[in-house]
C-alpha cells in the first residue's frame, strides 16, 4: 500500500463545480486501501455503474412560465424539519476519508441543513455526534448477533436523542469485495467501530476445503429475519426505516411488520452486484407502499436533477453516500458543506426550470419518458 497523499484542501478549487468532481481530489487523498474500501462496489460494480447510468436515461421536460412565488424546498419527515431534502447516508468508517471524520459530516450536515444518517459502525462516539448536531440526526442499525447488545444501542440512540432508526437489511453477509481484496484493505489501528466495542464477538470462523464458507458460519445462523422487525417495534417508540429494499413484496411484507419508512437502495451496489439501479427499483416500490409510509432511495445521486427524477418517482427525499465522502476527504468539513450545497442548489434550478413550486408539486409529469 501506498501512503504519502496530498493533504486536505485548504480552499476549494474553482475547478470543482459539481458534487462528481470531488471525486478526483479525494482519490488522491486516501491512501490506496482506504479508497478501495471507500469508492468500491461488490464484484464487477456493475450496479455501481448502473446507479448512475440509470439516472442519466431518464429524461427530464421543463415547464415555463410557472408561478413560482415563494417557492421552497421544505419538508417533514418523522417529526423532522428539513430545509431540503438531500440526506447525508450512513457511511461506515468515516475516519478512513479525513482524520475529522464523522465529526466533520456533522458539523457540515447541520451548517447545510441536511439530516444525516450516522452508521452503527461509524469510527466516532455516537454521543458525541449527537452533541455536536445542530439538526436532527438518525440512526443506521444492523440487527447485531448479540439481539442485547442491539437494544442497548437503541438505548443509547434514544437517549442521545436520534429521531430515526435505519435499519439496513440488505448486507446480512459481507458482498464480493473484490477490489478492498485486490489492494489488501484491513483497517488501521486508529480507526474502528468505536460504538461497537462492547458487543461480544461471534466465534471465529473458518470454512475448511469442502465446507460452506457462508451457511455454516455463525453469522449467518444469528442473522434477523422478519420477526426480528416485530422485535426491534415492539421495543422502541423511535420510527424505524428499513433501508435496502428492492422487491415490492419485501416492501409491503416491511409496511405490514411496523417499519415507518422505506429506504430503496442496493447499498450503493456493494452488496449483491448486478441488482437492478436503485431508481429503477423505485416506482415498483412506491406502488407496493401506496402512501401508507414515506420512502426514501439512494444510490448513485450526483446532481440536482437525480434528486428531482427521484421525487418525480415518488420517493420523498434522497440520501447521498460516495460524494459526502470524497467532500470529506478532499477538504473536511467544507467539502462536506459544499457537495451538499452544491446538490441543493442544483436542486432548486431543477425545480424552477420544471416549474416546481415545492416538493409537493414534484410528479411524473416532469418526466419526459412517462408521457
Ligand atoms: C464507504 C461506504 C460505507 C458505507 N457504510 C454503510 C453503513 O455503515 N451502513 C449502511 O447502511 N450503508 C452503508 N453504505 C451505503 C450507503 O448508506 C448508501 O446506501 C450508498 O452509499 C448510496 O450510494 P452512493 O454512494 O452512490 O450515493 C456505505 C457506503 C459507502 C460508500
Ligand atoms: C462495515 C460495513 C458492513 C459497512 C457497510 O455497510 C459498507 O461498507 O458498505
Amino acid at each position: 500500500m501506498t501512503s504519502a497523499r496530498k493533504p486536505p484542501l485548504e480552499r476549494i478549487p474553482p475547478e470543482i463545480a459539481c458534487a462528481a468532481d470531488y471525486e478526483a481530489f479525494a482519490r488522491e487523498r486516501v491512501e490506496e486501501g482506504a479508497w478501495a474500501y471507500l469508492d468500491g462496489a461488490a464484484a464487477d460494480a456493475l450496479t455501481h455503474a448502473e446507479n448512475l447510468k440509470a439516472f442519466a436515461r431518464i429524461r427530464l421536460v421543463n415547464r415555463v412560465l410557472a408561478d413560482l412565488a415563494g417557492g421552497h424546498t421544505r419538508l417533514e419527515l418523522f417529526g423532522c424539519a428539513f430545509d431540503h431534502p438531500v440526506m447525508v447516508a450512513p457511511v461506515a468508517f468515516q475516519k478512513l476519508a479525513h482524520p475529522d471524520g464523522e465529526l466533520a459530516t456533522v458539523t457540515a450536515a447541520g451548517v447545510l441543513k441536511a439530516g444525516m444518517v450516522v452508521s452503527a459502525q461509524a469510527s466516532m462516539d455516537m454521543e458525541e455526534l449527537a452533541r455536536q448536531a445542530a439538526g436532527p440526526l438518525w440512526f443506521q442499525l444492523y440487527i447485531q448477533p448479540d439481539r442485547d447488545f442491539t437494544l442497548q444501542l437503541v438505548r443509547r440512540a434514544e437517549k442521545a436523542g436520534y429521531r430515526a432508526l435505519v435499519l439496513t437489511v440488505d448486507a446480512p453477509v459481507h458482498g464480493a469485495r473484490n477490489s478492498e481484496q485486490r489492494a489488501g484493505f484491513s483497517l488501521p489501528p486508529d480507526v474502528e467501530a468505536v460504538n461497537l466495542k462492547a458487543m461480544r464477538p461471534l466465534p471465529p470462523y473458518m470454512a475448511g476445503p469442502g465446507e460452506s464458507a457462508v451457511f455454516a458460519s455463525p453469522l449467518l445462523a444469528a442473522a434477523p429475519g422478519w420477526k426480528d422487525l416485530n422485535w426491534l417495534a415492539a421495543h422502541t417508540n423511535l420510527p424505524i426505516l428499513l433501508k435496502g429494499i428492492l422487491h415490492p413484496a419485501d416492501a409491503a411484507r416491511a409496511v405490514e411488520a411496523g417499519a415507518s419508512g422505506i429506504v430503496v437502495s442496493n447499498h450503493g451496489g456493494r452488496t449483491l452486484d448486478t441488482l437492478p439501479a436503485a431508481i429503477e427499483a423505485l416506482p415498483g416500490i412506491v406502488e407496493a407502499v401506496a402512501g401508507r409510509v414515506p420512502v426514501l432511495m439512494d444510490g448513485g445521486v450526483r446532481r440536482g436533477t437525480d434528486i428531482v427524477k427521484a421525487l418525480a418517482l415518488g420517493a420523498k427525499a434522497v440520501l447521498v453516500g460516495r460524494p459526502v465522502i470524497d467532500g470529506l476527504a478532499a477538504a473536511g468539513a467544507p467539502g462536506v458543506a459544499h457537495v451538499l450545497h452544491m446538490l441543493r442548489a442544483e436542486l432548486e434550478v431543477a425545480m424552477v426550470l420544471t416549474g416546481c413550486r415545492t416538493l409537493a408539486d414534484i410528479d411524473a409529469s416532469i418526466l419526459w419518458q412517462d408521457r
